[in-house]
């Protein structure tokens, strides 16, 4: 695999008229940390899709875990990856208790359905709970949940099965203040973890970028803007051509802020 978690070659998707991703190069290599911003309808989720396993590109050429996209059995490469996002939770049904949640991603089911859990699939799911702030949540039904609350148990969910690329859509949006700091600071934690698998998020906003993480890739319709090492690409010109308005970027230590100008 050439420590390759990652590699789209000239990705377009297609929907009528509509170019949801225009030849999109990008590689993601195993011990990186990446960010993808870029303003709605840019693109990300398509991209998160893509690298999911989940949408098949019309042209262009992917590679997950080093498996080629067009020729891989794609139910057993979703099950390497980890991945949440709002079309994953869209479908979970609100009686879903969390912990059967967090465990059925190791059954590629998305809840509880008469399975009998082992001991150790049970305290993995309650460990991975208890590393995002969830412990407390371990029975409650998902309809129950706030956003953030949600949120916490959908990354569980996501690590459940050991994946070798974790993929999260927007893990911060609808979080307070105060959850989204904890957030970052386990997500920090997990990016600077040297076992942990290859981190991908989407963000809107540079504030939501987790100290440790190494790189960004910003969007705009359907095209990559910049992509590379934070320290080089995540710029004030970039930032701008992105997001379609004159914007400053601010660093503080190992975190990044935004205003326009
Ligand atoms: N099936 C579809 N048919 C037509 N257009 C689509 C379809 N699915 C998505 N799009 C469009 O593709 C564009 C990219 O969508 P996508 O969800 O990938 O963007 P995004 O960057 O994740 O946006 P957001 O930040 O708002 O979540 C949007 O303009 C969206 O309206």
């Amino acid at each position: 695999m050439n420590g390759q978690v990652l590699r789209m070659r000239g990705v377009t998707v297609r929907r009528g008229e509509a170019e949801l991703l225009h030849e999109v190069e990008w590689t993601v290599e195993e011990d990186e940390r990446w960010v993808v911003l870029g303003p709605n309808g840019a693109g990300k989720t398509s991209l998160l899709s893509v690298a999911a396993a989940q949408l098949a590109p019309d042209s262009g050429e992917v590679a997950v875990l080093g498996e080629d996209l067009a020729e891989a059995d794609t139910t057993e490469l979703r099950s390497l990856v980890g991945f949440a996002s709002s079309a994953v939770a869209n479908r979970i049904p609100d009686s879903a208790l969390s912990l059967d949640l967090v465990i059925s991603a190791s059954y590629g089911y998305l809840g509880r359905f008469g399975e009998e859990y082992g001991t150790v699939d049970l305290g993995r799911g309650r460990a991975l709970l208890a590393r995002w702030g969830a412990a407390h949540l371990a029975e409650r039904r998902y309809g129950t949940l706030s956003e953030g609350e949600r949120k916490r148990v959908l990354i569980a969910r996501a690590l459940m099965a050991d994946p070798e690329l974790l993929l999260l859509d927007e893990p911060a949006a609808g979080v307070d203040l105060a959850g989204r700091e904890d957030l970052l600071r386990r997500l920090s934690t997990l990016a600077d973890d040297i076992d942990a698998p290859a981190l991908v998020i989407v963000s809107h906003h540079v504030e939501e970028i987790p100290p440790g993480f190494t790189h960004v890739l910003m969007m705009r319709e359907g095209r990559v803007v910049a992509a590379g090492p934070l320290e080089y690409e995540l710029t004030g010109e970039n930032l701008s051509e992105a997001f379609g308005m004159p914007l400053k970027v601010d660093r503080d230590g190992d975190r990044w802020s935004a205003r326009a100008v």
